[in-house]
């Protein structure tokens, strides 16, 4: 009732109200750190659509909750700013040295083409976000994309085709197959960035960014160096790996040369985007060691989520003949027989492929979108927050919002066929013959209770009916795996793309046999990695896996 008074007074500009704790130095600190998906579940669950705010170390953070609330928040970009978000993940995950933060620290301008009231006095060489903003969009978008997302088929293809993990003929067993998608997807994506002499270059380079990626929450607990040696020793090698690949490229080839101009990959420096970066961070100011941390970040960014969201994608499909079938036969016809590749725009229109990739998303992913007020006397749906407090809301929670998707038919016993905390591959596929069909949970609880209104037809005809609808007013504010408003993610084609073209590459070239089903079923997202963006399985899947003989699906 507090809590119900405390929402209505907020229409007239309330503070969120504040999450209790029993401790008083300590706040919501421990909770927070480590139960995060616990703590704030149950605190989501009592607070309702309204924000409220915790006390974590000394600081508030205001949660914003899924719903009307994160959406006001997207849109509002012109008064939020991620400045001290980027700031805090350089610095603390991403090693950033103290003169390197300070260049971002100096710029408040905004990442707009206009910089901020009060801020026109700054060099537009310093205007770091906005430089960064500007070309991650351009960069990641249009032909610069197309280019990438043939890179990766080409070199994904290659390193598949050339794995001496399974041999020419006959069967092999891998201990995970995650593991086995992970190494090599990792490797045609960041050579499609980074071009093909980075490995050469840094040859430990995957290996250390996995175990770095499974440490993110050390650094991000500012766990002091004494305390957690391993995790820092790995931060560096990283760091002087992404040095040793920048050094190089300096010494190969000048950024600013002008034939370059147009060219968007070359094997020194990689995409366009590389070099358009580090004449960047150059004109700012950034020393080398702030370039490492930058490009880094983008690395982590490029990989740490995109990746096991094909996880997800891939098992469960290999989980189901049926689905296997399915998601065989509409992605053959995206493949071109001559060419021997995937045509990617035809794939990421197929309705059955793209429906597992939303799920995927909805199931595992648990990225943060994080902003701050830029103003006084800001206010998101009336609720008054501070300037420069912290705004946080994971996309996780409003993913598992029961009373937001559709959960399936009701059976006997009263329960829902796929609660929200489930993998259903079909959840976001709307059959026109189907009324209880799509993401959206229906006001008319009857369509669940009666029995499928399917009409007859095998499933790929059925299939060609099918929509994947992952945009729609009811899920906006709900589903937000990439963020959202001008800060959201600028690599989401891509990634999308690389998911797709990966699960269909993968089943293409090889027959896969999960070798514990029963176990990988049982298979979630691993709740130790929350909330670090997508997250992986929290087992190892071992398979027996084959090469399929050329021409044995055809197009
Ligand atoms: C499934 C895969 C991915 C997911 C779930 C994801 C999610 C996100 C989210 C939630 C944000 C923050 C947005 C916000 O605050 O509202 C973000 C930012 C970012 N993402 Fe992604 N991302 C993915 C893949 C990628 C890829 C493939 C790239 C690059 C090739 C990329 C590059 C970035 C960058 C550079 C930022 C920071 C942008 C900025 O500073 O404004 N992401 N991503």
């Amino acid at each position: 009732n507090r809590i119900q008074a405390t929402a209505t007074q907020g229409k007239s500009k309330c503070d969120p109200p504040p999450v209790p704790y029993a401790i008083p130095g300590l706040g919501n600190t421990l909770q927070f750190a480590y139960d995060t998906e616990g703590f704030l579940a149950k605190t989501l669950k009592r607070f309702g659509r309204i924000p409220f705010r915790l006390l974590v170390g000394l600081e508030h953070i205001y949660y914003i909750p899924p719903g009307g609330a994160v959406q006001a928040m997207f849109r509002h970009a012109r008064d939020l700013s991620m400045k001290p978000i980027i700031v805090v993940a350089m610095r603390d995950q991403f090693g950033m040295r103290p003169a390197d933060v300070a260049v971002f620290e100096r710029d408040g301008s905004g990442d707009g083409a206009k910089p901020l009231d009060g801020w026109d006095h700054l060099d537009p060489a310093q205007r770091v976000f906005y430089h960064q903003h500007r070309d991650l969009s351009v960069m990641l978008n249009g032909a610069a994309l197309e280019g990438m997302a043939a890179r990766f088929v080409a070199n994904y293809t290659a390193r598949l085709r050339g794995t001496g993990l399974v041999p020419g003929e006959g069967w092999a067993e891998l201990p995970d197959l995650c593991a086995f998608l992970r190494d090599d997807m990792f490797h045609a994506a960041c050579t499609g960035l980074l071009g093909e002499r980075f490995f050469e270059l840094c040859p430990g380079f995957a290996r250390d960014f996995w175990d770095f990626d499974s440490r993110v929450l050390t650094y991000l607990r500012r766990t002091p160096r004494w305390m957690a040696p391993q995790a820092y020793a790995v931060r560096d090698r990283l760091l002087d790996s992404v040095k040793t690949w920048y050094k190089h490229a300096r010494a190969e080839l000048d950024y600013r040369d002008p034939s370059l101009a147009d060219v968007e990959y070359e094997p020194v420096w990689g995409a366009r985007l590389m070099r358009a970066r580090a004449e960047m961070f150059d004109n700012a100011g950034f020393s080398l060691d702030g370039c490492a941390s930058q490009d880094l970040g983008f690395v982590w960014a490029a990989n740490a989520n995109a990746i096991p969201v094909t996880m997800w994608v891939l098992l469960n499909v290999l989980l189901s003949q049926t689905l296997t079938e399915r998601v065989m036969a509409e992605t053959a016809e995206c493949f071109d027989q001559t060419t021997g590749s995937f045509d990617v725009s035809a794939l990421c229109n197929k309705p059955v492929l793209n429906g597992v990739y939303l799920e995927a998303l909805r199931y595992c992913v648990a990225t943060s979108s994080a902003r701050h007020p830029v103003a006084d006397d800001f206010t998101l749906c009336g609720w008054k927050i501070p300037r420069d407090a912290l705004m946080l809301s994971i996309a996780w929670f409003g993913g598992r919002d029961a009373k937001v998707w559709n959960t399936g038919h009701i059976l006997p016993n009263g329960t829902a066929e796929y609660p929200v905390e489930t993998f259903w591959a079909e959840r976001f596929l709307e059959y026109p013959d189907d009324p209880a069909s799509g993401p959206v949970r229906k006001t008319d609880e009857a369509i669940y209770r009666s029995a499928p209104k399917r009409s007859m037809g095998d499933d790929a005809q059925r299939d060609r009916t099918a929509k994947a609808i992952g945009h729609s007013p009811a899920l906006q504010g709900y589903f937000y795996p990439y963020g959202g408003g001008s800060r959201i993610c600028p690599g989401r084609h891509l990634a999308k793309q690389e998911i797709l073209v990966a699960v269909a590459i993968m089943l293409h070239e090889f027959e896969i046999e999960l070798m514990d089903p029963v176990s990988a079923k049982k298979a979630t997202p691993d709740p130790k990695m929350f909330p670090t963006g997508a997250i992986a399985p929290d087992r190892k899947l071992p398979v027996r896996i084959r090469r399929r003989r050329r021409g044995e699906v055809k197009g």
